[in-house]
Parts: C-alpha cells; sequence; structure tokens
C-alpha cells in the first residue's frame, strides 16, 4: 500500500513504448529533434494558440525557470507559504532568479484569494527603491493540499494583481488531475483566465522525466533559451523528454491516467467517509487524500505497513488545529494504483 507520492510510480506503458520506439537511428540534439518538434504542435493544439515550449526533466527546473524568466532579482513572487516553489525547492527559484524574494500568503488548504494577495500588495509600494517589487503570483493547480482553482478562481487572482501589472505563474505539477477533475478545455484555466506561464507536469502524471514550461505570449520566452541551457537543462538527446511528451498527450493519454488517479482518490475518499471513523483536513478534488490520523490510526496504518507522508497542516482551515497526537496523513494515487490496494487501505482506515 504505497500512497507517498505519484513521483513513485513509474511511466506508464505507452510512454515506454514512446521512448523505445524514439530510441532508433540519430537524432538533431538539444531539442532540435523531431519529437520535441512534434510535441510543441501537441502542445499548440492542445491550448488552441500558438505557445513557447521548453522541454525539461523537473518539476523544480520548470517552475524556477519560469520565475526566472520573468521576474528581475529585486522582484518579488507571491506565493502560497506552503507552495512548492516556497517550501520545497530548496531556493532553487530563488536562485535562478538571482535573488527575487518569495513572498508566501495564507490561504486554507493552500488556495490564494484575491483579497489576501491584494493586501500584500499594499504593503510593497512600487517604485520605493527600498522594497522588493512584485512582479509574479505564482498557484499551484491542483495545490499542495490537493484541491483545484475553478477558471473563475484564477481569473479573479489574475484580476487582483492585474493593476500591478504581475504576470501568472501555474505550477502544473499535477496540472492534468485539475484538468480530469474539472472537465475543462486546459485553455479554460490557463490562457483564457489570465496564466502567463504553465510548468506542465507529466513527470507525476505517467512520465520519468518530463516537464514542460508553456508560454503563452511567445515574447515572454526571450530569454528562456539561455536560462534553460545554463541550468542543465537543454538535453543533449532531447529525445528523451520529447518521446515522454509524445507518448502522454498522444490521443489523451495523459487524461486517462489522470481520472484514474483521480478516481482511486476518490473511492478511497468515499470509503472513508462512509466508515465515518476519520475526518478529510481538506476536500478530496483531484488524487491526493489528506486525512486527519488519531495516533490509533497511525498505530493501524504502520501495523499494515501503509506508507504515506505525514502533511503540513500549516494550511488547516481556523479552528480546525490538530489535537494533540493527531497528524495529517497524504495519500497520493497516480495511474499506478491499484483498486485493490485501495480498498485494502479503506479497510485498515475502517477499523480505527
Ligand atoms: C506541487 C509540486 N510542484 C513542483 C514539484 C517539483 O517537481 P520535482 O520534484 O520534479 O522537482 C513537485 C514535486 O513533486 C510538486 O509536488
Ligand atoms: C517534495 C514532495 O512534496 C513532492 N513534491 C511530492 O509531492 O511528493
Amino acid at each position: 500500500m504505497n500512497f507517498i507520492s505519484d513521483n513513485l510510480a513509474g511511466a506508464s506503458a505507452p510512454v515506454m513504448l514512446a521512448m523505445a520506439a524514439a530510441n532508433d537511428g540519430f537524432a538533431a540534439g538539444y531539442g532540435n529533434d523531431a519529437w520535441t518538434r512534434r510535441v510543441e504542435g501537441l502542445f499548440a493544439d492542445l491550448f488552441e494558440r500558438e505557445v513557447a515550449v521548453f522541454l525539461v526533466t523537473t518539476g523544480t527546473a520548470a517552475n524556477s525557470l519560469a520565475l526566472a524568466s520573468l521576474v528581475q532579482p529585486w522582484g518579488a513572487v507571491l506565493c502560497h507559504h506552503e507552495a512548492h516553489i516556497a517550501a520545497d525547492e530548496c531556493g532553487a527559484p530563488e536562485f535562478f532568479t538571482g535573488g527575487a524574494k518569495i513572498v508566501g500568503l495564507p490561504g486554507d488548504g493552500c488556495k490564494l484569494a484575491p483579497e489576501v494577495v491584494i493586501d500584500q500588495l499594499a504593503r510593497l509600494r512600487a517604485g520605493a527603491v527600498h522594497q522588493v517589487q512584485p512582479q509574479m503570483l505564482s498557484i499551484t493547480q491542483a495545490t499542495e493540499c490537493g484541491l483545484v482553482y475553478s477558471a473563475e478562481e484564477i481569473a479573479a487572482l489574475k484580476q487582483a494583481v492585474a493593476p500591478r501589472g504581475l504576470k501568472l505563474h501555474m505550477d502544473g505539477a499535477r496540472f492534468a488531475n485539475a484538468v480530469a477533475a474539472l472537465g475543462c478545455a486546459p485553455a479554460e484555466i490557463t490562457w483564457r483566465a489570465g496564466v502567463d506561464v504553465l510548468s506542465f507536469g507529466g513527470t507525476k502524471n505517467g512520465a520519468f522525466a518530463a516537464e514542460a514550461v508553456i508560454v503563452f505570449d511567445p515574447a515572454d520566452a526571450d530569454e528562456m533559451p539561455w536560462r534553460r541551457k545554463r541550468a542543465g537543462h537543454t538535453l543533449s538527446k532531447g529525445r528523451l523528454i520529447g518521446a515522454q511528451f509524445e507518448g502522454l498527450l498522444a490521443s489523451g493519454h495523459w487524461l486517462d491516467l489522470a481520472r484514474h488517479a483521480n478516481a482511486m482518490a476518490r473511492r478511497l475518499a468515499d470509503a472513508v467517509a462512509s466508515a465515518g471513523k476519520l475526518r478529510l483536513a481538506w476536500a478530496c478534488e483531484a488524487n491526493e487524500v489528506f486525512l486527519v490520523l488519531p495516533s490509533q490510526a497511525q498505530v493501524a496504518l504502520a501495523a499494515q505497513g501503509a506508507q504515506y507522508i505525514a502533511w503540513s497542516d500549516g494550511a488547516l482551515p481556523a479552528g480546525q488545529a490538530l489535537q494533540p497526537g493527531e497528524v495529517v496523513g497524504r495519500f497520493v494515487c497516480s495511474f499506478a494504483t491499484r483498486i485493490e490496494e485501495v480498498d485494502r487501505l479503506a479497510a485498515v482506515l475502517a477499523t480505527v
């Protein structure tokens, strides 16, 4: 019963077959290969507009390069204080931007509200030479607490920062899960809602190491080729990433994988609700289930070898603080999560 992370799954069979098929013969290097060219076209089709695409191998690189290309060293990036770029990227965003400040804000379920963003903007005076200048708002879709922003919520956040001219970045490490959950077109929750640059996650979705920086106004991408090269993410054998994305994007495989992961999480959340023994820390909206686990549940899970991550309680709603001994358990489902594993876990949780 491994629910630690979607990072721990391998790659889906169609992605592996696409990689094997790309292995034949010689191909241009450094992203000039045919697979990468075709994937650029697939992304343009997917987002229904011209886009600039830069393939990299980690989500941290995608996020850091997206920020670096649009934020100056004296700039500030507003995000949730538990956002991956703030809490889990070891200062890479600060490093690649040349020192821009990551400004963490509060919000239940790691979701940002416009009024919180507006309040923070008011504290950073435009043109004040003694202050960092806010230049980007970054949101995570689905969030680090497994919640999903609607197109309207994203548009409201962009409207909140528009008067100060901030760009809007979306950390889409689990973008596939959000699109599958919303049942919307990818464009609806990206550029049509005001997103300027997207880190499109392929790795958690079902690739081995495939992430794409999608820049919706190609004029915003002028620096990316050099920034990606300097970051060591312009792969000599670029077809390695191109083939993975071709395997993912071809015939909507990426969404099939995300739908399965989401369905497994929904199955688990529904089983927990039916048993009536435990409460969710946040709603299950994508491929993750966050449970408040009293000590007896932790003991039962350990005894059965269930693997999960004890998660931060920093984004719990007010008034729902943990009681002594309780932890928030994060249970992540992936394309590789089997229904039998979900039912075994649910059975353990029903006995606590
Ligand atoms: C929300 C989110 N963003 C970005 C990343 C970064 O991805 P990577 O670990 O590939 O650097 C992760 C990691 O899993 C993540 O959960
Ligand atoms: C670092 C850890 O949070 C990873 N991003 C995950 O979601 O599993």
